[in-house]
């Protein structure tokens, strides 16, 4: 399997150089020259599966001669061990909702699915090629910390993650200052999300810094994190139709950055009998007003009750957006560009027609995020947290779609609290937290100040 550009400015890639290269050197996304293909048979087989046994099936013909059966086999067990549910990612039905709990892992967010497993990948190649990797990610609050958990004390990795102040919860801030290894740093910026990631893209587009410096992505530009979250559509799909390839299902998805809505897309492309795939974002709305008008164009963030998703450029989106273009590279580079001058792009309403026929999108605001969580517990005991709500909100019209539960409730008490006057109680690894000692730089959303501090660390 060859990894090529969005934006066609490099000559194919393995799965490992991929997974290295993190962000495409001409800026574009990575992504297979082609997915393969699972007929009805192999879904019925699958659908028996374990999780783990599953992931091995999936990303086998993505990983190609890189990584050899045993070695996939022995990661996929490893990253798997550290998560608390034996099914890795149950699926429970509190009254008539169908819920997809991806929070069992050690930080007790979905991120745990992909990055427990990138981890274990980055210090097997490293391993392999006695190189360094200097991490440098981004976080609205999830990613951080299980970008932390899946890599600390490694030796021959540093990382770096960018939070933006005082815009994460409590619990998600010290989940990741809380860590102290010598090899974690943590840098609160003040600015959004967004500022983070762009400058870690203006960063990894330093291609001298880059280089010099080898740097690795735990976002979701790095390939290896979609695919990891690709398994779990086929696992939840198994479990609601027994195997029968003629029943399609929809998903609902909570959607910031466009990569765990994306992972289902490219199941769809494999071959899983999809419906429609709900795409549910809080007040930050730019991937839902793209999907009900065509228009892909930045706002102001919003701080919400959903933080991980106050996003308004979703990486993502350009994956997406080179299918939607029929795998023309030149006219997705053409309309980033047109995106990065005028924060906006516009499709045809031949292409809008596409985009609809398969997502189904809203914008959940704050009450109604709210009142789903009441309304939920009320009907069923079961309490989502406010991510997971945005996602089953958006679902009301589409009763047995599966609803993807992104984070744990405990990970936002106080929003928890406010909707329905308790707290969810914390799982062990989220415990205590709030008493440990921390450690957190705080500096401008500047890519020259975060890349010095960068040096000045290393160099220490
Ligand atoms: C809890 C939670 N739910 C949903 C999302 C949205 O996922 P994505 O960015 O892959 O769209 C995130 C982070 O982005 C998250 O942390
Ligand atoms: N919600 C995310 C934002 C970063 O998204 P990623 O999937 O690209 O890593 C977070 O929690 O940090």
């Amino acid at each position: 399997m060859r990894y090529v550009s969005t934006r066609g400015g490099i000559e194919p890639v393995s799965f490992s150089q991929a997974v290295m290269m993190g962000l495409a050197t001409d800026g574009g996304l990575l992504l297979p020259e082609s997915f393969p293909q699972v007929d009805a048979a192999t879904l019925q087989r699958w659908a028996k599966l374990s999780f783990q046994a599953l992931a091995v099936e999936v990303m086998q013909p993505f990983v190609g001669e890189d990584i050899s059966r045993e070695e996939l086999v022995a990661l996929v067990e490893k990253s798997y061990a550290s998560f608390s549910h034996p099914e890795v990612t149950p699926l429970v039905e509190p009254g008539n909702l169908r819920i997809l709990e991806l929070f069992h892992g050690p930080t007790a967010a979905f991120k745990d699915v992909a990055l427990q497993f990138l981890g274990n990948l980055f210090e097997l190649l490293l391993e392999r090629s006695g190189q360094r990797l200097n991490i440098l990610g981004a976080t609205s609050g999830d990613t951080g910390s299980a970008a932390i958990y899946g890599v600390r004390g490694q030796e021959r990795i540093d990382i770096f993650i960018l939070h933006p102040k005082g815009r994460v919860s409590p619990i998600q801030e010290r989940q990741m200052t809380t860590v102290l290894d010598a090899n974690v740093h943590n840098i609160a910026i003040t600015g959004t999300f967004d500022d983070g990631q762009r400058i870690v893209k203006e960063l990894f587009n330093d291609l001298d810094f880059k280089q010099e410096y080898k740097l690795g992505a735990v976002n979701s530009i790095n390939w290896a994190r979609i695919l990891a979250q690709v398994v779990y559509y086929f696992y939840a799909w198994g479990r609601v139709s027994g195997g029968d390839a003629s029943q399609k299902v929809s998903y609902s998805v909570p959607t910031g950055n466009f990569g765990d809505i994306f992972a289902g897309y490219v199941a769809l492309r494999m071959g899983l009998p999809v419906e429609r795939l709900i795409l549910a974002t809080n007040r930050n709305d730019i991937l839902s007003r793209f999907v009900n008008s065509g228009v892909y164009q930045t706002g102001e963030v919003h701080p919400t009750i959903s933080p991980s998703m106050d996003i308004q450029i979703s990486s993502n989106f350009e994956r997406y957006l080179y299918f939607l273009m029929d795998q023309n590279p030149a006219k997705v580079r053409e309309l980033m560009e047109q995106m990065g001058r005028e924060g906006k792009l516009e499709v045809s309403p031949e292409k809008r027609a596409e985009v609809a026929a398969l997502f189904h999108a809203a914008a959940v605001s704050e009450d109604e995020t709210r009142e789903q969580i009441r309304e939920t517990y009320a009907e069923t005991g079961y309490i989502l947290d406010p991510h997971t709500a945005v996602g089953v909100h958006a679902a009301r019209a589409f009763p047995g779609a599966i609803c993807l539960a992104t984070a744990h409730p405990a990970k936002f008490g106080a929003a928890v609290k406010e909707a329905i006057g308790v707290e969810s109680e914390p799982p062990p690894s989220l415990q205590g937290l709030m008493e440990k000692e921390t450690r957190c730089a705080v500096l401008a959303a500047d890519a020259g100040v975060i890349r010095d501090f960068m040096k000045s660390t290393l160099a220490d």
